[in-house]
């Protein structure tokens, strides 16, 4: 792993929201201040109206009368968010696809307009819709980088992490400090996405579990956090500059909930106790920020008092710890309201902003040297894939020679199965060629599968899209619908179904290309998955957004018959298809040598049955997990029973397989279990450690007082003394 670090300041910015929506105020002048309702704007400064001052103040706390505020930015209400995100967002995205942790969130009052600015609608399109579609941009634009791009998205509700791509696992998620990995997220459901659709369309998904409720001040108001967070893979395309070493960063896209007095959002209930952890959790990030910003002031680096930050007193914080803590290229868009009764709010929110200005942070490009990524992984099943094929070419020529071959052995219907073969394994080479993107370019170069949506070389990755109304909102929050994107015309991709809060494929978008899987894992691919989490895991240490995934999941590969039909294929799935792919060439290569080395003259037949009587364990191994297949026949019809038994005997191991799986699985869970009941001890230790810290520092601080009393009280003792020496002089 290596990595090289830059200092920057997190850039901050203010977004004026307009005062009356359905009349913003017409532009001005560049460089003319604008005044809306109690506050003047001029250039990159927002202060109070001298007319209303004495209003304005009124409304305030008293410890807020400061009166002018300056940033990198300051958007008016007639802003479109393109603009917002062109001068204050784009370069923390650029740096992300270059390899730099990068973070972007919306803060503010509540019904400032957050959503609006991250999410947008389909006649201005926000921060997300934008960031996702530069992404892409940059890739086609990338000459010498293959990429690898995943997508997750989660909210915090009354201080619970949910997925909000896989809503059942509500509590399966589990955020803990590794030492060595940082601030770990388990059980975090991540998609491998290869176009701005599929990514918008898996975003419209999760947008149907987030918790939406309306309250006085905003109808549809965020009652939670939530993170859009985008993993990026990249690699010099092979034979071109610095080696191989893939880059991993992270971009994450947050929303905040919106902070908001009870009485002002008129609350009661649920509504009020949402408010209350919303409140609570932008408290402690108020607090963690000014902690930042006095270490940045001080010039102490974070790291050295990363103890004494309270990341810990809040979901939110402890999940954005790692953004927070130095290592990314921070984009903070505060957005505030104009209303003179809101003065307060929008004073604290300006304070949150410039203290935020003052933090420095330390960003690094991390490049990791070993296959602990899933970019490396895939090159490499591709590759072994293609040896497999090329092998298994040259079998079917030999076996083809042979036939032609006065000698030549009867030909049978595993001809049609070993074509089949073959175009499943060709299949599976191009779902995983799918899945890491290139430019338009280098695709033709490389002879890369052609994406299906590609129209035009400058659009290949921008499909038609399903763009939402003018007004709307950019991604539909629509429970109900089925979601589906199509694989061949955007991308290549699995569909996506959202039924009853479950992701799942429909069966209309069953291919029947590419082959079997089952969406559960078995045990093999749950080790295999497990292994690459824990690949990940290491990774995860670098992430600035922090920590693992538990599954990873691709959405690339169809199925291909009706067990799978109602499946939808994962990385997991991958893999087990891959090992399934694997596992037929390597009995089908197992028939084709025996048949070669078969004698051509008829022989005494062989006792299957009694072999098949069965010692499972005496097996030979063979790649695909099959047993050996009987060469000595005496006639064709024997072939075939023995090639019957023979598969009977495969069922029978499979089954045992099965249950060896169903065995591993368990014991994965338990694992999973233990190692996060560990997780907790540990917390809890770390927490009695802080505690015991506090206490000590607490009387050191009590054992100075009383020094300091002692020393005055002896003092005053000898000043006593003194007088009495003298009056006895006296
Ligand atoms: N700059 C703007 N231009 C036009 N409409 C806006 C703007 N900002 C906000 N709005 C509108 O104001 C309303 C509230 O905005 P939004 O839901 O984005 O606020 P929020 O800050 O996310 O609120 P909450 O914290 O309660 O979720 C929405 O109807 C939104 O369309």
């Amino acid at each position: 792993m290596s990595s090289s670090a830059s200092t920057t300041s997190i850039n901050v910015c203010v977004r004026v929201r307009p005062l009356h929506l359905k009349a913003p105020p017409p532009a001005t002048p560049a460089g003319a201040p604008l005044t809306v309702e109690c506050w003047n704007l001029s250039g990159n400064v927002i202060q109070p109206n001298p007319d209303y001052e004495s209003y304005l103040y009124d409304q305030m706390n008293s410890k807020n009368k400061r009166t002018a505020y300056a940033f990198d930015h300051l958007f008016y209400p007639n802003s479109q968010t393109a603009s917002i995100y062109n001068l204050a967002v784009k370069n923390v995205v650029e740096a992300s696809m270059g390899g730099y942790h990068g973070s972007v969130f919306a803060y503010g009052q509540t019904s400032t307009g957050k959503t609006y600015t991250m999410q947008g609608t389909g006649d201005n399109p926000g921060v997300v819709p934008l960031a996702v579609t530069d992404c892409f941009r940059y890739i086609e634009e990338s000459k010498d980088r293959e990429f690898l791009l995943r997508v997750s998205y989660m909210e915090i509700y009354n201080e619970q992490i949910n997925d909000l791509f896989a809503p059942s696992s509500v509590n399966s998620i589990r955020i803990y400090e590794h030492r060595g990995k940082g601030v770990v997220i388990k059980g975090m459901k991540e998609e491998v996405v290869m176009s701005p659709d599929q990514v918008f369309a898996l975003v419209s998904a999760g947008e149907a579990h987030r918790h939406i409720g309306a309250t006085e001040m905003n109808e549809n108001s965020s009652r939670s956090h939530t993170i859009f967070r985008l993993v990026i893979e990249s690699r010099a395309l092979r034979g071109r500059k610095n080696g191989n070493g893939v880059t991993v960063s992270t971009l994450s896209l947050v929303d905040l909930a919106g902070s908001e007095s009870a009485a002002q959002a008129n609350t009661k209930g649920s509504r009020r106790s949402e408010g209350h952890f919303i409140n609570k959790s932008l408290l402690t990030l108020g607090h963690v920020i000014w902690k930042l910003s006095e270490a940045s002031r001080k010039n102490i680096k974070v790291e050295d008092i990363a103890q004494h930050i309270p990341y810990r007193d809040s979901k939110l914080t402890r999940l954005l710890q790692p953004s927070l803590g130095g290592n990314a290229q921070i984009s903070i868009i505060c957005n505030v309201s104009p209303e003179g009764k809101h003065a307060e709010e929008t004073h604290n929110t300006l304070k949150f902003a410039s203290r935020a200005k003052r933090i420095k942070q330390q960003a690094r490009v991390t490049q990791v040297l070993d296959d602990a990524t899933m970019l490396q992984q895939y090159r490499e099943e591709i590759g072994i894939l293609r040896t497999q094929l090329n092998s298994l070419a040259v079998q079917n020529k030999n076996f083809q020679e042979q036939l032609m071959s006065p000698k030549g052995v009867a030909q049978d219907d595993d001809e049609g199965e070993d074509e089949e073969e073959t175009q499943h394994i060709q299949a599976a080479i191009r779902n995983l060629e799918r899945l890491i993107l290139k430019s338009a370019d280098e695709r033709k170069r490389g002879g890369s599968p052609r994406r299906s949506s590609e129209h035009s070389p400058k659009n290949s990755f921008f499909g038609d899209g399903n763009a939402p109304g003018k007004n709307n909102l950019f991604f539909k929050r629509n429970r109900s619908s089925s979601l589906t994107v199509d694989v061949e015309r955007s991308s290549g991709l699995t569909s996506i179904g959202d039924k009853g809060g479950e992701m799942q494929s429909t069966p209309k978008d069953v291919d029947m290309e590419t082959p079997t899987t089952s969406n559960r894992p078995q045990a093999a691919d749950r080790k295999r998955a497990t292994s690459i989490d824990d690949e990940m895991a290491a990774v995860g240490s670098i992430y600035v957004a922090g920590g693992d995934v538990d599954r990873i999941r691709t959405s690339s590969v169809r199925s291909g018959t009706p067990e799978s039909s109602a499946s939808n294929m994962d990385s997991v799935s991958l893999v087990n298809e891959l090992q399934r792919v694997q596992g037929l060439l390597g009995a089908v290569l197992e028939k084709k040598n025996n048949r070669k080395t078969a004698p051509s003259k008829i022989q005494q037949p062989t006792n299957f049955t009694a072999n098949l009587n069965l010692d499972l364990n005496s097996l030979p191994p063979t790649p695909g997990g099959g047993s050996d297949i009987p060469t000595n026949f005496s006639s064709k019809d024997e072939e075939i029973a023995a090639l019957k038994s023979s598969n009977k005997k495969l069922e029978m191991e499979k089954r045992l397989r099965k249950a060896d799986a169903q065995f591993l699985e368990q014991s994965l869970n338990d694992k999973d279990q233990m190692l996060c009941e560990v997780a907790n001890v540990l917390d809890a230790v770390e927490k009695h450690q802080e505690s015991l810290e506090k206490e000590n520092t607490e009387l050191a601080e009590a054992l100075s007082r009383m020094q300091s009393i002692l020393a005055s009280r002896e003092s005053e003792l000898l000043r006593i003394k003194g007088i009495n020496a003298d009056e006895e002089v006296f």
